[in-house]
């Protein structure tokens, strides 16, 4: 049975063009928030996840698989894998498209199990805009660039404004947010992001 479940994207889109000011290629991209569970440095339990721009529309991350993160003893929670597809996939869309988004629908497809001590190379990729939707997906190669894909990901990110996050989230951590986005684009010499969806 195959394993694709409908055409994707799932409606016509447009091409998802990186904005002229998305980091280049190389860029190593950092923390988005220090809490953040996909990659914060305040999450202990977190999952650490690094990324780095690649070329055209393609974002690199990489996860490391620790005790932490187990479902079944020694393999990965598929949860928390999920979690970090959601993060690579968001990476992708908030530093290509700079534009503030939410995940909307997100799809596994579990392959291969993961286990502890190994590490996800995930490729995430802009695959079109339609209106505020953006369609995403990625494939996670196990503990190398072209190891086998052991995690496959499709996404919708819906763009919104910021008063998405100020009238449902912490407004104190908002501004810790800022701080963070701010300090990043000035490490990089980059301005900031469009505002309104
Ligand atoms: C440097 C930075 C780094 C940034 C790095 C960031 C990395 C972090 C990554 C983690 C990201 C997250 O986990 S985000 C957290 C998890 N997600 C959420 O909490 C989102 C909760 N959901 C919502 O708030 C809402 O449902 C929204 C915003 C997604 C959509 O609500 P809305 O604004 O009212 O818009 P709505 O009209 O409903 O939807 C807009 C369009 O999307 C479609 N749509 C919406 N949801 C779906 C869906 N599940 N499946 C299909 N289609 C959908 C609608 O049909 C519509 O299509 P049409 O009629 O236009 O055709």
């Amino acid at each position: 049975m195959s394993r694709v479940s409908q055409p994707w994207p799932p409606v016509p889109v447009e091409p998802a063009v990186p904005h002229p000011k998305a980091p280049s290629p190389g860029t190593e991209l950092g923390v988005h928030f220090a809490e953040c569970f996909g990659c914060g440095d305040e999450a202990d339990a977190g999952l650490h996840l690094r990324s780095t721009v690649g070329e055209g529309q393609v974002v690199h991350s990489r996860f490391t698989v620790t005790a932490a993160h187990q479902g079944a003893p020694g393999l990965a929670h598929g949860g928390l894998l999920a979690c970090a597809f959601d993060e690579a996939l968001g990476s992708a869309v908030g530093n290509l498209m700079r534009r503030p988004a939410v995940t909307g629908k997100l799809e596994t497809d579990f392959r291969r199990p993961v286990p502890v001590g190994s590490t996800l190379f995930i490729e995430a990729r802009l695959d079109g805009i339609a209106g505020r939707k953006i369609y995403v997906s990625a494939d996670g190669h196990l503990d190398a660039e072209d190891g086998p894909v052991a995690v496959s990901a499709r996404a919708l990110f819906v763009v919104v404004g910021f008063e998405h996050f100020s009238t449902h989230g912490d407004p104190q951590a908002l501004e810790k947010l800022a701080e963070q986005h701010k300090k990043n684009l000035q490490q990089r010499g980059e301005r900031d992001w469009e505002i309104n969806p």
